[in-house]
């Protein structure tokens, strides 16, 4: 006797959006459209739209292929178990059509519309967020993120290569911003849904190396982010508006990481400092960035 698959209703537009992990989309479309803004180059306002919606769809495509992979883990951790893949609301099949015909029409438009250089980045970070970080490393190794991290630092250096058709320093040190920031971002999380991952038998740091060697790590990876995130400053590559906001955000982002890096296992039980950095990390990207560019206009 043949079991057939269950039959499931047609999914809703909401759950197409859903795949796209539409509030991490927010911060990457932010990123790529500074990288954009900050270019020493002017794009026509209809080049520059579709560029940025095409970081939009092919992170969302991104987004999507993440969740057909993964829906078994998906639907062993509290937080992403209501997914339209792991509650029943989508076949996983529509799901990787919907993916790979993004990321395909995302890519392409790019490469039409825009330009190849920034067509070229976005079809890597497509790859990376999808093969490295969601295939490879996420179930092998606690460096998943660190690595695999580079997919969502790579929007900048997208938006820019879209003004320019180049490459430069500046772009490259966003780059680097965003790569090291990663690891605060996402451990700072990771201590408090710690069991989620635990259940779903995903090597997290926490999970693996314990909490002290997450909040050590957390501290550690803060010193070279807050370099790249001041350094555009004393390299002359912007002004004193960046170089004043820089400093008091990135000393806010290294205090709060140093309380969360410092705090004992068991001193108080609320994980409040680890949630005051999660929340303050996304903060502290949109404001950094937005200084970058209201700097890069004020003295351009
Ligand atoms: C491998 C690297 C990363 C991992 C594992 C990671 C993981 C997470 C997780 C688990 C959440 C919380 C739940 C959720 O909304 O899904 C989150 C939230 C968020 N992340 Fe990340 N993240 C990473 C990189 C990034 C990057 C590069 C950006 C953007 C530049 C970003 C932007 C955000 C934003 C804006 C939120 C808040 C979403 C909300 O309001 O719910 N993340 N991240
Ligand atoms: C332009 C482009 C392709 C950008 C890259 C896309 C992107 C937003 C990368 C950031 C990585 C990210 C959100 C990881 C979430 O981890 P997870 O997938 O482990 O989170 P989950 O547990 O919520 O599924």
């Amino acid at each position: 006797m043949t079991t057939a698959a269950p039959l499931l209703p047609p999914a809703d537009w909401r759950d197409f959006l859903a795949l796209t992990k539409p509030r991490v989309m927010t911060l990457v479309v932010f990123t790529g459209l500074c990288g954009m803004l900050a270019a020493p180059a002017s794009i026509h306002p209809v080049i520059g739209f579709t560029a940025i919606l095409c970081i939009a769809l092919g992170a969302g495509a991104a987004g999507a292929l993440n969740q057909w992979y993964e829906a078994d883990l998906d639907a062993a951790m509290r937080r992403t178990q209501k997914r339209p893949l792991p509650d029943g609301r989508m076949d996983r099949q529509s799901a990787l059509h919907f993916g790979v015909g993004l990321a395909a029409f995302s890519v392409i438009l790019m490469g039409l519309a825009v330009n190849l250089v920034a067509a070229a980045i976005l079809t890597v970070s497509i790859l990376f967020y999808v093969l490295v970080y969601t295939v490879w490393l996420k179930r092998r190794t606690p460096q998943n993120i660190v690595i695999g991290g580079a997919a969502g630092a790579f929007p900048p250096m997208i938006g820019w290569a879209a003004a320019t058709g180049d490459m430069a320093v500046l772009p490259v040190l966003m780059f680097l911003l965003v790569f090291l920031w990663t690891p605060p971002h996402f451990w700072a999380l990771a201590l408090f849904v710690k069991t989620d991952y635990a259940n779903a038998g995903v090597p997290m740091l926490p999970v693996v190396a314990g909490e002290r060697v997450t909040r050590h790590q957390i501290g550690l990876y803060t010193i070279p982010m807050a370099i790249a995130a001041v350094a555009p400053w004393p390299l002359g590559l912007t002004g004193p508006v960046y170089g004043g906001v820089s400093v008091a955000t990135t000393a806010i982002f290294a205090l709060l990481a140093l309380r969360v890096a410092t705090r004992r296992q068991g001193e108080g039980d609320a994980m409040k400092p680890e949630k005051r950095l999660f929340r303050y990390s996304i903060l502290y990207l949109f404001v950094i960035f937005g200084a970058l560019v209201a700097d890069r206009w004020i003295f351009a």
